[in-house]
């Protein structure tokens, strides 16, 4: 699927590839580097590939200060995923985050609030891209969440196919649209509905609840919690065990519990980009950003 088609010039050019040592495929050495396997990414992310576990790549998020998903960031994250699932040498990949205190702060409401509809449009389609490449990925997909992970983080979380969470009371999870007087998509909820199931998805929505670590585990978001530094590490076992697994029959088996999921928005993508585009240019909608972006401000006192 080629995702850099269609990209602006400017994302195009920031994604060079980087590090790169002339013919080291990701995860091998380079002929002569001597000094292993080489990172690669992008201005916002960084693919290493996990010193301590063949096959296994760690992504860490680095837009900051709030990995909030911008177009430019979605793109990267894009090219990233593209380029390991690409790479024969990698089994599984470790989403984390590089911004303290934040797995990612959801979708980038700068990239919705005052924008015309064909930014809107190209933005949506960017953010269903994302959803759909973690969602339906071959790769062991595991979030070491070690921030808080409100609305479009909690989709990215949602979308691993395993969740850690740091034990931070602060680093609350959950799909909050409702509290920003905004509403998740029905591909949000349906994987939330997926993961804790009908009425506590129900509840949650409505509700637009940020689930402590506790509730969080409790409810079934997050798959366990552990004290914080232990989130990358017990990461890297869960993807041991789940590397355990032969990978065709765990991909076939993979599809056969997502793809009716993933099915649903495939079948109505540009149906959906336009509600979104009709649904967040309505001023109502537009002044409740205006609201909550002047809160965030006011927050910093
Ligand atoms: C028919 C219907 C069709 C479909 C309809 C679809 C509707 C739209 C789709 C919705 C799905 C998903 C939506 C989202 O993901 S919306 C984003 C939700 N995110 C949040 O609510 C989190 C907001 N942020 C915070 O709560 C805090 O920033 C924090 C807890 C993440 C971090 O706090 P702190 O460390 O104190 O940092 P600051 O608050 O000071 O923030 C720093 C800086 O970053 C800006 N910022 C924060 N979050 C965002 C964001 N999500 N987008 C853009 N910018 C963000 C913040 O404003 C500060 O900026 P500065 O003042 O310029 O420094």
């Amino acid at each position: 699927m080629a995702l850099t088609v269609g990209l602006r010039p400017l994302t195009r050019a920031l994604l060079r590839p980087w590090a790169r040592v002339p013919g080291a495929a990701l995860g091998r050495p380079a002929a002569g580097s001597g000094d292993g396997v080489r990172c690669f990414g992008s201005p916002r992310v960084l693919v290493e590939p996990d010193p301590a576990a063949v096959g296994v790549a760690v992504m860490k998020m680095r837009n900051p200060p709030v990995n909030s998903l911008s177009l430019e960031f979605l793109t990267e994250l894009l090219i990233s995923l593209e380029k390991l699932e690409n790479d024969k040498t990698f089994r599984g990949i470790i989403i984390t985050s590089d911004c303290p205190g934040i797995f990612s702060a959801g979708l980038d409401l700068l990239e919705m609030y005052g924008r015309d509809p064909a930014h809107c449009a190209e933005y949506w389609k960017a953010v269903q891209e994302l959803w759909l490449r973690v969602y339906l990925s071959n790769l062991v997909v595991i979030g070491a969440i070690n921030g808080i992970s409100p609305a479009g983080g909690c989709l990215l979380s949602l979308s691993c196919d395993y969740r850690v969470l740091a034990n931070n009371p602060k680093y609350a999870i959950g799909l909050n649209e409702t509290l920003l007087g905004i509403i998740a998509p029905f591909w949000f909820k349906d994987v939330l509905v997926n993961t804790i199931g009908h009425r506590a998805a129900e509840r949650a929505l409505q509700l637009g609840f940020l689930f402590p670590p506790s509730d969080a585990l409790q409810v079934g978001i997050v798959d366990q919690v552990v004290p914080e530094d232990q989130v990358q590490s017990t990461a890297r076992s869960v993807m041991a065990q789940w590397l355990a697994i032969p990978d065709h029959a765990r991909q076939l088996t993979k599809n056969l519990v997502r793809k009716p999921t993933a099915d649903r928005l495939l079948q109505q993508r540009d149906a959906d980009i336009q509600n979104f585009v009709r649904f967040i240019s309505r001023d109502s909608i537009q002044k409740s950003l205006h609201v909550y972006l002047e809160k965030l401000k006011q927050k910093k006192g």
